[in-house]
Parts: C-alpha cells; sequence; structure tokens
C-alpha cells in the first residue's frame, strides 16, 4: 500500500487527505495544533472543513518526523510564504527517494521563486521527484466528494504517473503533465486575477465585466508563464482556464472573496482581520508582478491588483485606469 505524509491541516492539506485516503493510499498528517490533530485522529476537522467527516485511514500527528517516517509522498500544504522556514524544519526527515507534491498556489516574496524551486532549494530534492498538483479544487467541494479533475505534473513523467495513482477516487481524477513551470504559474496567477473578479462582483458588475477580467487575466498568465517557460497548451487545461473559472466564479474562493470585499469599500487592512484563512493572492501579486517585470511582461490587471494591495488604489481607480489605456491587439 502506498503511504503518505501531508503536511499541513488546513483546507486543502485536509481534503486532499481524504482524496489519498479515498483512493486506498494510507495517510499520515502533520499539524502545529495538538487539538486540531486530534479531532482529526477522531475523524474529524471541524475547524477548516466543518460537517465533514474524514474517512477512515487518516492519522495525524504533531511529530513531523513519525509523519514523514517510511512516506512514498510527501505532500506540503502549507502557506507558500511559510514553505521556506516550515521545510528547513523538515528537510532532514523526508524520505530521499519519496515523490515531494507541492498543493501550494504562490510565488515567494523577495525570491520571486516558485514553490517547486523552494523545495528543490530547501530541500534537496531533484527535480525528477517534485511533483505539482493543481487545477479547479475548491477544497470545500472536493471534501464533499463532488466530481472534479486536476493536474498532476513532473518533469519525470513516471513519477507523475505513481502520484496520480495515489489519488486517483471515484470523484477525483487526475491528468498527467510534465510542465510544472505552467501549472505552477497558473495556480499562482488565477488568484490574482480572482482578486480583480471580486472587485468587480462586489462593484455590483455584471458577466460582461467578470467575463472580460477572466479572459484578458489568462492573456497575462499565459505570457508570463510562456516567458518563464511553460507551456502554452497548460493555460488552455486545468491548471490554467479550469482553475481560473472555478476561483474566479466561486463565493468559496478566499482570494474572491477578499477582492469583494475590496469592491464593496472596505480597505485592505479591514478584510485582511476578516479573512481568518490563505488568500495566496494578496501577497504573491508582489511577487508575480516582480517576476513579470524581470522578464519583461505586461501584466496590467496584476499591476493594478498590487496598487490595490500595496498602494492604497481604490478599485474605482482601477476601472479607469484599465480601460483608458491605449486600443491594442488582442493577441499581442
Ligand atoms: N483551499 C483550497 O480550496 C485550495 C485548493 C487548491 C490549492 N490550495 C492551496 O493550498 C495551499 C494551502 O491552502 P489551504 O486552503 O489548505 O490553507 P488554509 O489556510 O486552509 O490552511 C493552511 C494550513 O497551514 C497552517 N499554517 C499556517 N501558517 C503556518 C506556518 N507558519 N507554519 C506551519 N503551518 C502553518 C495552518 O495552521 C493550516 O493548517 C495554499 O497555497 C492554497 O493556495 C488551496
Ligand atoms: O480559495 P482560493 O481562492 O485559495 O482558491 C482555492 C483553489 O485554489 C481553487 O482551485
Amino acid at each position: 500500500m502506498t503511504t503518505a505524509a501531508v503536511f499541513g491541516t488546513g483546507s486543502w492539506g485536509t481534503a486532499f487527505s481524504a482524496v489519498l485516503a479515498d483512493s486506498g493510499t494510507s495517510v499520515r498528517m502533520w499539524g502545529r495544533r495538538p487539538e486540531l490533530v486530534d479531532q482529526i485522529n477522531a475523524g474529524s476537522n471541524e475547524d477548516y472543513l466543518p460537517g465533514i467527516r474524514l474517512p477512515e485511514g487518516i492519522r495525524a500527528t504533531t511529530d513531523p518526523a513519525e509523519a514523514a517516517e517510511g512516506a512514498d509522498i510527501v505532500v506540503l500544504a502549507v502557506p507558500s510564504q511559510t514553505l521556506r522556514h516550515n521545510l528547513e524544519r523538515w528537510a532532514h526527515h523526508l524520505p530521499r527517494d519519496a515523490a515531494v507534491v507541492s498543493l501550494m498556489k504562490g510565488v515567494e516574496l523577495g525570491t520571486t521563486k516558485r514553490m517547486s524551486e523552494v523545495i528543490a532549494e530547501v530541500g534537496g530534492v531533484e527535480s525528477e521527484r517534485i511533483v505539482v498538483v493543481s487545477g479547479p479544487n475548491l477544497a470545500g467541494e472536493i471534501a464533499l466528494k463532488q466530481p472534479a479533475a486536476s493536474v498532476v505534473a513532473c518533469t519525470d513523467h513516471a513519477t507523475a504517473e505513481r502520484v496520480a495513482d495515489a489519488c486517483w477516487s471515484t470523484y477525483f481524477r487526475p491528468y498527467t503533465l510534465t510542465d510544472v513551470v505552467g501549472c505552477e504559474i497558473g495556480g499562482a496567477v488565477k488568484n490574482v486575477v480572482a482578486l480583480a473578479v471580486g472587485m468587480a462582483e462586489g462593484m455590483g458588475m455584471g458577466d460582461n465585466s467578470k467575463a472580460s477580467l477572466i479572459t484578458r487575466g489568462l492573456a497575462e498568465t499565459t505570457r508570463l508563464g510562456v516567458a518563464l517557460g511553460g507551456d502554452p497548451a497548460t493555460f488552455a487545461g486545468l491548471a490554467g482556464v479550469g482553475d481560473l473559472v472555478a476561483t474566479c466564479s466561486s463565493p468559496l474562493s478566499r482570494n474572491r472573496t477578499f477582492g469583494v470585499n475590496l469592491g464593496h469599500g472596505m480597505a485592505v487592512k479591514e478584510v485582511e482581520a476578516v479573512t481568518k484563512q490563505t488568500a495566496e493572492g494578496v501577497k504573491s501579486c508582489d511577487s508575480i508582478l516582480q517576476l513579470a517585470r524581470e522578464h519583461d511582461v505586461y501584466v496590467p490587471i496584476i499591476e493594478q491588483v498590487a496598487a490595490v494591495v500595496h498602494e492604497g488604489r481604490t478599485p474605482q481607480q482601477v476601472v479607469e485606469s484599465l480601460l483608458s489605456r491605449a486600443r491594442k491587439h488582442e493577441l499581442e
């Protein structure tokens, strides 16, 4: 039987653990808080997935060595900006031949590194063992076992196949890819676009406005991803347009909800105060903008979101800025 160690007991770490367990994989989760670990061992995670009964076959511990011991697959599901610090403490516990899976959708502030790059650098993990799982996978829906598809990407296709087998259940359908860069950029940038779409929603705009933002957001994502070496086809797939549409449409999305509150006129600090969980785009908009500038990629929506988050620009000013730009060819 395949054994997976899942680090992170938040919404997605827990829902993905359930997917693994429902696929016949034995799961050991690592969590920080003993009381939450006890609750998971009793079959639920009320803080992050209220009302959900977890499947058999999931055990939790606060000891990283115990979680990692003998694991064939190690899954990392903590907020992106905390990965480096956490992995520094966990790296020596990770089995040398385990596949290391990132569920995270962010870009590191300061270094502009993708999560797979942080895993390689801090964990000393070779690229053939680093896997990214990304797609339209809102944790709350997956925990209810609503059908969804996803992408399991690794430069080594055999490793992607191994991880896909371990998370292939009656309601979760993984597709394999070798484009790690494209999947990570798709996952990180859609959070920033969801902030913009949320703002439009909060300002009372309709579907034309939101579809325009989603589509032009996808153009920015694709331009940046391709400049970084991603495959253009990835952005037309589950980790691209699939995840973008799910996140920008769903009230379950933390990023979209954050944007809605901004669109209602709340200040960034006020929204942060009422946001309990990770809205990755709020932090990653800066590192993604920096990446785009380093690669000379035009990303007007990302620029405007970063200006709202960091410079106090209002959503109304964003609308004016985006619409007053010079006209251009759609595909340039
Ligand atoms: N929730 C979803 O629907 C979903 C789906 C796909 C991908 N993701 C991505 O997965 C990643 C994790 O998201 P999530 O939804 O599980 O987040 P979450 O906010 O629900 O949970 C984060 C977890 O990390 C822990 N944590 C927070 N700060 C920490 C720190 N400094 N050190 C160690 N642990 C810490 C929290 O206690 C919690 O267990 C994010 O990058 C997110 O973008 C989320
Ligand atoms: O809740 P969000 O905004 O972090 O989005 C969740 C997932 O990434 C959707 O696939």
